[in-house]
């Protein structure tokens, strides 16, 4: 039952409806000849007992005189000739005491049931009827009759309407059918239509096409009902689709943003760490070498700030493309920084070509970019790490390549470095350090030392350069060599240095007021000078200590003068209004261009060590050194040599004019306290350098 109703849910409407016809009009036809049948059968039957009972009565009639002379011939002749109806089956006489007198029976292989005297007169069953009569003459029963008919012949006739009128509906019933079907085809016709229209729109996704509409009100409404329905979906459809679009479009913007450079139109750090990440993947599985390089552009922030973020954005764009130059197709460069680059060379054979792109990259940079009217020099230090050789984990290999860069700038700039590991040994001491310098202001782990300064004509000390010192606790004394590049990296030489300024200007006062009259240097770092209260910071120093401006000397290097924004030339001169003095350190190991020295208010120069260090016997350390000096001379600027260590090189500086000098043969720095007692020892303002020696 389960399986029909399945199967009857799966069929088409128009199946049902045709089936749910033939069905009921079947059953119908079905009961309607059933009850023409019956009726049939009850007035065949009737007749038949109406016939049965006129032959049993004219038969009881008829055998009354022979029964009543028991003339069994004469009776068995009236029964005889009941023969002529077809119907009748048996006849039978029987005497008043019930047994047969004379019979009559059609079919000797049937003979008619034994009298029951105690049956109706007539009587009914599926076989035939049986109609007794009783023979009487008067009140005398002489005997009884009984006839039975079959119902043969009523069947007969029966089946006989059966055999016309079963064909008769059947063919009925198929040419309803048949009609029914090219009706409901024609009636279906619109939802047919309706449903192509909707197959069609979900196969082609096209929601611009509807449906006829029909004349019929249903199947019109429905029509008209479904169009609407389209109309709607088409509309937003169109919506989603601009919306979709919209979506899209910000997507891309959104993603472009995400990996572009605006400026560069480069790739940016988000993307160069995606695609590093791929590549080094890829490079896992195929067992290839990659190499990763970082650039970093030297004095870009001296172009933006003096020359505007106009200039140094167009120079971005042409360093970009100078770069790009040097690339292969496939290679990645992306702007990953403000003045930083980011190279990857994918599947590289021989870490030689690392070496070779970044000599390349140095060398298209190296043709001053024209720029509106300027000609910009801009070099790059670039670090270099490789994988697999220096690290297999991506953020190992970027940190790598930093440090590398990170070493190439601070060892002179436009220079390239690879990765070495003591490059990673020395970051972790740099870490270490910066962690320790933090707390060693507050835990007052700084000592400050000062070295003399003796005038070369009179050998007396007019001067010290401050020198600070760290004792570590756990690690001793550490040079301010491995300490002061940390404190720049980290700001913390802002701190430092002012507490450098406090205690000079401290000693300073009190040598003053001992009677000692020297000049103390103290050393600026490039990190101090770009501070915007430096100027104030300095002079409420010297103020609090009460000392005059004039009393100190601030010594800067070179490189920090090339690097100076118009912002560093102004706060120099303040300083030098206020009565300070400049002087240029390690002077001779910078830049070859001197031409900055105009620019600066500066008063001595301190020709580095290293030109001393040969002299007298070297001829060109000699030559050097006789040239700063002239030059200073020209200029009316104070030369002050370093490094003087033996008495012959003392000689040789006299000789040539040098003003002061400074050495480990005058004396090495050491306390205040040491230095306090060597200007006592002296007497007076000055000690003679032979009492120093
Ligand atoms: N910004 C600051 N920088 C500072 C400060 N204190 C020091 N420094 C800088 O650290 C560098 C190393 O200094 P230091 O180890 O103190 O070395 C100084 C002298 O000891 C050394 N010197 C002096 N005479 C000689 C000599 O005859 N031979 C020789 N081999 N070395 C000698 O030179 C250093 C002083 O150099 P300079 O400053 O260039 O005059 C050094 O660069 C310091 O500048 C600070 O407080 N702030």
């Amino acid at each position: 039952m389960e399986q029909l109703i399945e199967w009857i849910n799966r069929q088409a409407l128009s199946t049902k409806l045709k089936w749910t016809y033939l069905v009921t009009s079947g059953g119908v036809m079905l009961l309607s000849t059933l009850f023409l049948i019956g009726i049939q059968l009850y007035f065949f039957t009737a007749a038949l007992v109406r016939q049965t009972q006129s032959q049993a009565t004219m038969a009881g009639e008829n055998l009354t005189a022979a029964m009543a002379f028991a003339d069994a011939e004469a009776a068995g002749d009236i029964l005889s000739a009941l023969r002529v109806a077809p119907d009748v089956q048996s006849a039978v006489a029987y005497d008043a005491k019930g047994k047969a007198f004379v019979s009559f029976v059609r079919d000797p292989q049937s003979p008619p049931a034994a009298h029951d005297p105690h049956v109706r007169e007539t009587e009914v069953d599926v076989r035939g009827v049986s109609v007794t009569r009783r023979i009487q003459v008067g009140s005398r029963l002489l005997g009884t009759v009984v006839v039975r008919s079959s119902v043969t012949s009523v069947y007969r006739q029966l089946a006989l309407y059966l055999a016309l009128a079963l064909p008769m509906t059947l063919a009925l019933l198929s040419l309803s059918y048949y009609a029914l079907s090219r009706l409901q085809r024609y009636f279906t016709a619109p939802i047919r239509a309706l449903s192509a229209v909707s197959e069609q729109i979900s196969r082609q996704g096209d929601y611009s096409l509807r449906a006829e509409v029909s004349q019929a009100a249903d199947i019109g409404l429905l029509a008209r009902t479904f169009n609407g329905m389209l109309d709607r979906i088409q509309k937003r459809e169109l919506e989603l689709e601009a919306e979709i679009n919209e979506r899209k479009r910000i997507e891309v913007k959104l993603d472009r943003l995400a990996h572009y450079d605006p400026v560069t139109q480069l790739n940016n750090r988000h993307f160069f760490n995606e695609r590093l990440e791929s590549v080094l993947a890829r490079a896992r599985k195929f067992d290839e070498r990659t190499i990763l390089m970082f650039i970093d552009l030297d004095n870009f922030k001296t172009v933006n700030d003096t020359l505007g973020h106009d200039i140094g954005d167009e120079l971005l764009r042409l360093v970009s493309r100078r770069l790009s130059e040097t690339l292969r197709f496939g290679d990645v460069l992306s702007r990953i920084g403000g003045d930083e680059f980011g190279i990857i060379l994918e599947n590289v054979s021989q870490v030689g070509v690392a070496s070779l792109i970044a000599e390349k990259c140095l060398l298209k940079l190296a043709d001053p970019i024209h720029i509106h009217g300027h000609d910009i020099h801009i070099g790059a230090s670039i670090g270099i790490s490789v994988y697999p050789d220096d690290a297999t984990d991506m953020h190992a290999l970027l940190k790598y390549a930093d440090t590398a860069m990170y070493y190439a700038k601070n060892g002179g700039k436009n220079a390239w470095r690879m990765f070495t590991p003591s490059m990673r040994d020395d970051a972790h001491k740099r870490f270490k350090l910066d962690n320790n310098l933090r707390r060693a202001l507050e835990r007052d782990e700084f000592v400050l030392h000062y070295q003399p300064q003796v005038d070369l004509k009179t050998g007396d000390i007019v001067g010290v350069e401050a020198l600070i010192r760290w004792i570590h606790p756990q690690l001793g004394m550490v040079s301010p060599n491995d300490f002061i590049p940390v404190a720049e990296d980290t700001g913390l030489i802002v701190p430092i240095g002012e507490w450098v300024l406090r205690e000079a200007c401290r000693d300073l006062k009190r040598w003053h007021a001992e009677g000692h009259l020297l000049r103390v240097a103290v050393n600026l770092s490039g990190r101090q000078l770009k501070e915007n209260n430096l100027v104030a910071a300095v002079l409420a120093t010297l103020r609090e200590a009460d000392v005059d401006p004039c009393w100190l000397e601030l010594e800067l290097t070179e490189s920090m003068l090339m690097d100076a924004s118009t912002d560093i030339v102004d706060r120099l001169h303040a300083l030098t209004d206020a009565g300070i003095q400049l002087a240029i350190d390690d002077f001779g190991t910078g830049y070859s261009s001197m031409s900055y020295l105009k620019t600066f208010p500066v008063r001595a120069l301190k020709v580095d060590r290293s030109f001393v260090r040969g002299l007298p016997q070297d001829p060109e350390d000699a030559a050097i050194t006789r040239a700063i000096i002239a030059m200073a001379r020209s200029l009316r600027m104070e030369i002050v040599a370093e490094g003087i260590e033996t008495q012959e090189q003392h000689d040789f500086l006299r000789a040539h004019g040098c003003d002061k000098s400074q050495g480990y043969l005058y004396g090495r720095p050491c306390p205040a306290a040491q230095i306090g007692q060597l200007l006592a020892r002296s007497g007076a303002g000055a000690c003679a350098v032979d009492s120093v020696v």
